[in-house]
């Protein structure tokens, strides 16, 4: 299922290796299964406060009306922790309203805390908004801003109507790499998000990218001296840094990884990994990987996008994407960086387009 989420406790003895991961489309049940998750101490904890928080302030019954009492119709989307719904206030703003499962209650607890607190400190424009908080009785709800065009990997589907033209997806990586930048450098603290994919990059009317779902973000190192932060691998098979599944060390270069094969996922329109696809396929970047060094990059571009793109421009797109999903951290740049490559390369594919004209 796409909802599913690889979760591996540092030092199991079951551990995973990276390729039986590449090998499954299906992830590891997410430690909800796995019993209780113990609260590590680096992570947030549900404050009374948070009820508080956001600037909007609901009741319950309020939300359960706005949702017209959660019902199917409203329902825009279902993630692995919880419903979300398109809900109309009585002002008439429309907002989005994520609903907590109720039967992983318990082990679900400490996400959802995380996702609130982490984005109640939040405000960019490359980012999904918290606007509240319910905390009350058997619900939990999280009120965010409403994104109403969908999702990236819908666009990249052609579900959505129009298909991506190349400066859109330049524009939206763009986007994504400047909502990473704040996380990692401007953010009252590091955040690192932990789970970049073309599924939580939801899309503004005018095509502009915010990312969302906040669930497993982290907090990045708080003292100075540490370089990463130990923790159990969540993330999605395919956009899973492969030094963090190896020694379980988080740093903001996983998020790097994760934005590497997502650009390479916008370019191609290829989803990371798919079993339908003939061998040579199957793991995208692999694949892309070989043709690029083939100088065959003509034929990785999205075959939906009748545009024809500088052969030149994508090459530094792609090269960029592989220096991203390099298997070594310390060989990734940061996100700061990958925001100002993209915005140069943007400028050449503009000069480019001008020229063919
Ligand atoms: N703020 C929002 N505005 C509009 N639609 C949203 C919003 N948040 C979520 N959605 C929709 O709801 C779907 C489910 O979101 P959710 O974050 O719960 O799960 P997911 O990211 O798809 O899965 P998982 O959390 O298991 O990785 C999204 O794919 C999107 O279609």
């Amino acid at each position: 299922t796409s909802h599913t989420v690889l979760a591996k406790e540092p030092h199991s003895m079951d551990s995973v290796s990276s390729s039986d991961a590449i090998c499954t489309s299906e992830k590891i049940p997410a430690s909800p299964r796995r019993g209780p998750v113990s609260p590590s101490p680096s992570k947030f904890s549900l404050s009374p406060k948070l009820t508080r928080l956001g600037s909007l302030h609901l009741t319950l019954s309020q939300a359960t009306k706005a949702t017209g009492n959660f019902s199917p119709s409203l329902q825009i989307g279902e993630g692995g922790f919880g419903t979300v719904y398109r809900a109309q206030l009585e002002d008439g703003q429309v907002v989005a309203i994520k609903r907590a499962k109720k039967e992983l209650f318990e082990s679900l607890r400490t996400e959802f805390s995380s996702e609130v607190d982490l984005l109640a400190k939040i405000d960019h424009r490359s980012l999904v908004k918290l606007l509240g908080y319910i905390d009350k009785g058997n619900e939990r709800l999280i009120i965010t801003e409403y994104v109403p065009n969908g999702t990236l990997r819908e666009h990249l589907d052609g579900q959505r109507g129009k298909i991506l033209d190349f400066n859109q997806r330049i524009e939206i990586a763009i986007d994504v790499a400047h909502g990473l930048t704040y996380l990692h450098q401007y953010a009252e603290k590091q955040i690192i998000h932990r789970d970049v994919k073309s599924s939580n990059i939801l899309l503004t009317e005018s095509m502009r990218a915010k990312v969302a779902d906040f669930g497993f973000a982290r907090l990045g190192p708080v003292e100075s001296d540490q370089t990463h932060i130990s923790t159990k691998v969540k993330g999605t098979v395919g956009y899973l840094d492969p030094e963090y599944m190896r020694t379980y060390q988080l740093t903001t270069k996983s998020d790097v990884y994760s934005f590497g094969i997502l650009l390479i996922e916008i370019l191609t329109g290829h989803r990371p990994v798919d079993m339908k696809k003939t061998p040579e396929e199957r793991v995208t970047l692999r694949w892309a990987f070989n043709k690029y060094n083939e100088g065959s990059v003509v034929d990785l571009v999205d075959p939906l996008m009748e545009e024809v793109v500088d052969s030149e421009v994508l090459m530094k797109m792609f090269s960029l994407a592989f220096h991203c999903a390099a298997p070594i951290r310390a060989d990734r740049p940061d996100m700061k960086s990958v925001g100002e490559q993209l915005w140069a390369i943007r400028a050449d594919y503009l000069k480019s387009a001008r020229r063919g004209q």
